[in-house]
């Protein structure tokens, strides 16, 4: 029997040992799961999908079933893959600090049947780390191979091929396979708790973890659309927030996502938007500049917006460059790793009206073995090679520091 919506049953674990259990049942089961707590806010949400997700050759938001996405940077080798809604759970973590206790309650909000609640209560297993494929990704990218890259980059925007472009790289560090994913995630949530945390496992996507500071789209049925700008990047100092100040680079760099934005808007002839920045906000140790945009979908009539701007908008030039095509090209040819879904985006679709979607960034996939962190920064003309080296050590110790305190 289904029950949906409904607070079916409670049990009493703390929040890390529920994880733990949805993990070690989805590799079991080979199950797809997203687990993922939303900005600001106080609940975990557990979500399973005992197909273990399905491809998808083309992304409309509007034919997906209520559920998650997990989209690649580039389609090729890593796939578009949804899960459905299949099971839902969700936890309430205390509220003061969003730490978790002795009581923190699993609600079953959706789920196939009781048989299924109480194999997933009853798990006692371990996840298997043994089992987690290696990728080609193996060797940490060079802090020379970096700078080269990125000089290489300053060159093309002298010689006017694009104006910006954001080099990745890699970092490995070894593991003993000894992560307790449910504690890092929890400690995740208390660390920045205005990010988009997330883990998520299938076979098909392998095991990704992330604190994400960036939405690609908020779409809420029949009220609203909201997307970001979001770039450029400074360490957290002593002062305050109200007291930064951002060089004319910086300024620069967030301006062409922000213009971007405002070109896809364009294409489609949308001129009703509220555009609110850019503004510094707060990433963990990192600060950024932010402008947000914002449509009412009701009184400009566009319910299919958030689709359209969706397929207009990924890859934005906070992960890609500007123009998007030029700076494509350059990182396909200049990197040396697989991005996979480091800078692609993923998030909730269809559930309760919302389908709120966030660029990965901040994230890293576990192996066999090892882990490894992904990082990005925004070159301009005026970049400096080994600033931009620093700037992708900051970003990878996002979760270097929860996972392995380094
Ligand atoms: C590419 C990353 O972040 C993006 C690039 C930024 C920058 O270049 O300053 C800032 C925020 C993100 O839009 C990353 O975190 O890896």
């Amino acid at each position: 029997m289904e029950k949906e919506t409904q607070d079916i049953k409670q049990t009493q674990l703390t929040a890390e040992a529920h994880l733990n259990k949805f993990i070690a049942f989805a590799q079991k089961n080979k199950a797809a799961l997203a687990i993922y707590r939303l900005p600001n806010d106080s609940k975990l949400q557990l979500l399973c999908d005992l197909s273990g997700g399905n491809y998808i050759e083309e992304l409309n938001l509007e034919d997906l079933s209520p559920g998650f996405i997990v989209h690649p940077f580039q389609t090729g080798i890593d796939k578009i893959v949804s899960f459905d809604a299949e099971i839902l759970a969700e936890i309430s973590l205390n509220p003061a600090n969003g730490a978790s206790s002795k009581r923190d309650v699993l609600d079953w909000k959706k789920s196939p049947s009781e048989e299924i609640e109480k194999e997933i209560e009853n798990t006692n297993l371990q996840f298997d780390f043994n089992l987690l494929e290696n990728s080609s990704n193996h060797d940490s990218t060079l802090a020379s191979d970096y700078i080269d890259m990125v000089e290489k980059g300053i060159q093309f925007i002298k010689r006017e091929e694009f104006y910006k472009v954001v080099p990745s790289k890699i970092k490995n560090i070894e593991s003993n396979n000894d992560i307790n994913l449910g504690q890092a995630f929890i400690n995740a949530c208390k660390k920045y708790p205005n990010a988009f945390v997330n883990l998520t496992y299938s076979s098909k996507t392998g095991l990704w973890f992330g604190a994400s500071p960036e939405t690609l789209i908020e779409d809420k049925k029949g009220e609203y659309f909201k997307t970001m700008a979001l770039a450029g990047t400074q360490a957290k100092s002593e002062k305050s927030i109200a007291e930064t100040t951002w060089t004319q680079k910086e300024i620069e760099e967030q301006a062409y996502v922000s213009r971007y934005i405002i070109n896809c808007f364009k294409k489609i002839r949308l001129r009703d938007f509220d555009e609110i920045g850019p503004k510094t906000i707060q990433a963990g140790n990192l600060l950024h500049l932010k402008t947000t945009f914002k449509v009412n979908t009701e009184s400009v009539n566009f319910p299919e917006l958030g689709s359209v701007m969706l397929k207009l908008l990924h890859p934005t030039s906070a992960v890609c460059g500007m123009p998007k095509e030029s700076a494509l090209d350059f990182i396909s040819k200049e990197e040396k790793h697989n991005r996979g879904y480091f800078s692609g985006f993923m998030g909730p679709v269809h559930l309760n009206n919302l389908s709120h979607l966030f660029v990965n960034l901040r994230c890293c996939q576990i192996y066999n073995q090892s882990v490894t962190f992904y990082a990005g920064a925004g070159i301009t003309e005026d970049s400096k090679a080994e600033k931009e080296w620093e700037e992708t050590e900051m970003k990878c110790k996002v979760l270097s520091n929860i996972i392995f305190g380094i």
